[in-house]
């Protein structure tokens, strides 16, 4: 039988909780005054939710006699919550490596999209591959993402751009949400592009008529589980009014609004998906500043992508104007054959370097408020009683580490917790 608790960590010189009163998101002054308790400890439960957290000793006192399948002294150690990365494209074949050379030498993200290549090379290569070869390469890459502190990451479709090809992609997702430890948020993001021979208008009715309504019968019938619907509202991809009507009808079906806006041109997307109710929008380096008011007002969380901006040499998300606003920041790593970055800890440090944000800024942003943007910030996102047991140890006495070491997360990174189960344990895999 086993036994009543599965995990006690102790004495940790920080533990990072984020916050303490069930607050489903941080702004201002909450971002900026995380809950932090000096030598603390945490206990996670059989059922693998958080059962106590606080000061050693009172926790000592409290569990003295109780049995714990085991029990991590993390003397020296800073404990934090796990990472939420809110925005990635993980399921595709065929790497860019030569676009970023092209980009090097100057074209613009459009220039290589027009010439057939970007999104519309990953989608030949994503249509031809097996779904195994696609399984194979999440999984690999979902690793990555949690040795370096990710525990729960959106996961959105998008490079099949017709029924078949994003069922496929939401297959992949499943499996990997059924056989993988780290916590999904799959995105059916099937206006991602308009399919080559296709008009916006096509592409617009294929995904209102065929797939969405397809969608709807497997996510009835129980084989396939989608929580957001995404769309790519960009001049030359999907306009304003496409991207509402595939936006409303993903919401009839009880899809959560979560999408790309106002990265490329000012398209008042902000404005948009405010008034549809949006839990989320990314990227945002070109919204207004009434889109920004927009925002603030509708609770719709603004997901910051810093590897985008800094890959492409936009500008950068005016993070400031929208945190003074109130808005609910959030940050993704934007995981793409564009992006090649699976690390929370350096999107956070180009977070605070690129786009001025403080370090608890970007802390709350990877944690609480990347969990709000997926809906799950009652059971993510901080270490308070009820929520998961998902959490990372770090070797260093004071949690900034993680954004200060740029690159240096994979020393950094003792364990990563999940449900109370050790996932990752830096020293077994150096060992082997
Ligand atoms: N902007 C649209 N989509 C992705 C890029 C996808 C790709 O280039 O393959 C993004 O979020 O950056
Ligand atoms: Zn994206």
């Amino acid at each position: 039988m086993s036994r009543p608790y599965r995990l006690l960590v102790k004495n940790a010189k920080q533990l990072v909780l984020i916050c303490k009163n069930s607050e489903k998101y941080l702004t201002k002054d909450g971002m900026q005054n995380l809950c932090v308790i000096e030598n603390g400890s945490v206990v996670i439960g059989s059922d693998g939710l958080i059962k106590a957290v606080g000061p050693a000793e009172t926790i000592r006192a409290q569990y003295a006699e109780a049995l714990f399948d085991k029990v991590i002294d993390a003397a020296g150690m800073c404990v934090l919550p796990g990472l939420v990365d809110a925005h990635t494209h993980p399921v595709w074949a065929g790497d860019r490596v030569h676009e970023f050379a092209m980009k090097l030498a100057g074209a613009t993200y459009m220039d290589v999209h027009r010439a057939g290549g970007g999104i519309h090379f990953t989608v030949e290569h994503t249509r031809a591959a097996p779904a195994s070869d696609l399984l194979a390469s999440l999984r690999s890459r979902l690793v990555r993402m949690q040795r370096a502190g990710t525990t729960l990451v959106e996961c959105k479709s998008g490079y099949g751009l017709e029924l078949q090809t994003e069922l496929k992609m939401l297959e992949v997702i499943e499996e990997a949400r059924r056989s993988l430890p780290i916590n999904i948020s799959a995105t059916y993001c099937g206006a991602h592009a308009v399919p080559k021979g296709k008009t916006v208008v096509e592409a617009t009715e294929d995904i209102l008529r065929v797939q969405l309504p397809r969608l709807k019968e497997r996510m009835s019938a129980g084989t396939l589980r989608v929580d957001n619907i995404d769309v790519f509202c960009e001049q030359g991809v999907f306009d304003l009014s496409s991207s509402r009507s595939i936006l409303q009808a993903g919401k009839q079906m009880g899809l959560n609004i979560n999408f790309h806006g106002d990265e490329l041109h000012p398209m008042n997307s902000a404005q948009m998906g405010a008034e549809l109710g949006a839990l989320a929008i990314s990227h945002l380096e070109e919204v207004t500043d009434a889109g920004i008011a927009a925002m603030a007002k509708a609770k719709t969380a603004a997901v910051l992508l810093p590897t985008t901006a800094y890959i492409l040499r936009l500008p950068q998300p005016r993070a400031r104007q929208m945190l003074d606003a109130g808005v609910i920041v959030a940050l993704g790593s934007d995981f793409n054959p564009n992006a090649y970055c699976c690390s929370m800890p350096i999107v956070m440090h180009l977070a605070c370097v690129n786009m001025r944000m403080s370090m608890p800024e970007a802390l709350a942003a990877a944690t609480i408020n990347a969990a709000y943007a997926l809906g799950r910030s009652h059971t993510h996102g901080s270490l308070e009683v009820n929520k998961h047991g998902d959490l990372l140890l770090l070797n260093a006495t004071r949690w900034e580490h993680l954004i200060y070491q740029l690159g240096g997360h994979q020393e950094l990174i003792r364990y990563v917790i999940i449900k109370g189960d050790i996932v990752y344990d830096n020293n077994k895999i150096l060992d082997l």
